[in-house]
């Protein structure tokens, strides 16, 4: 199986993790795609009512097109569970996000959820955080500022560029700079400086947030319960 059964295989399990009168947060990404495209056949076919909480534009206008109740973040007093996809996760079930550029609102609608489950192929499984380049949100006021700190400190920055070499933008029109680290020795100690220095946003370490990764496999979907 390619890489993108394997996500589909992740997606489509972890729909059966939805319960009638959920409130759901639905995260960004190609495996996310598949989960929305399983939670809206069963919302269709199972009559279930689930409201939908989005994590970037992209998903909202899939769910809502599928027919899936949505409402904002700010509409709703919390959200039972969010199934979101990860760029890499360690054995500590401590993960990178934001290869999207939506880690920022997947962090705010990940830490308003009482648990989270994360959707991956297993490439995603690493022994040590960092090969995958860690992303950062950053105000472009003085973001040449931010990216001097982060060089001078040895995190490797680049700026993340569009095909045509545009800076890439999130949704609250912030820049993307990518931390070409190799390898994350100390997340904790690296989120602590991270969000420490003014004009970044929100960074992609999601440090103690996961409860649950369905993996898709070769031998078919694993689920690990992290024991949060
Ligand atoms: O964090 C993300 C978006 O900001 C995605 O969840 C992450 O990049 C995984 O994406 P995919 O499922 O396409 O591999």
């Amino acid at each position: 199986m390619d890489q993108n059964e394997l996500k589909k295989m992740a997606g489509r399990k972890a729909a059966e993790f939805v319960h009638d009168d959920m409130i759901l947060g639905l995260g960004t990404g190609s495996t996310v795609r598949y989960m929305v495209e399983a939670v809206a056949e069963r919302v269709k076919n199972e009559s279930l009512h689930i409201t939908g909480v989005a994590t970037s534009r992209r998903t909202r206008d899939q769910a809502e097109k599928l027919g899936i109740h949505m409402k904002s973040v700010d509409e709703v007093p919390y959200i039972d569970v969010t199934i979101d996809g990860a760029d890499e996760i360690d054995k500590n079930f401590q993960g990178i996000k934001g290869g999207g550029a939506a880690h920022t609102m997947e962090k705010i609608v990940a830490t308003a959820s009482n648990q989270n489950i994360w959707i991956v192929d297993e490439s995603k499984i690493v022994d040590q955080l960092g090969r995958f380049p860690l992303p950062t949100e950053v105000i472009p006021y003085g973001s040449t500022k931010v990216f001097q700190r982060l060089a001078d400190e040895g995190l490797h920055p680049r700026f993340r560029l569009n095909e045509d070499g545009t800076r890439v933008t999130t949704h609250s029109k912030n820049y993307v700079i990518d931390l070409h680290m190799k390898q994350i020795q100390h997340p904790h100690l690296l989120q602590d400086w991270l969000i420490r220095q003014v004009g970044i946003v929100e960074q992609g370490l999601f440090l103690d947030l996961v409860n649950k990764v369905v993996v898709g496999t070769q031998d078919g979907p694993k689920v690990l319960d992290a024991h949060r």
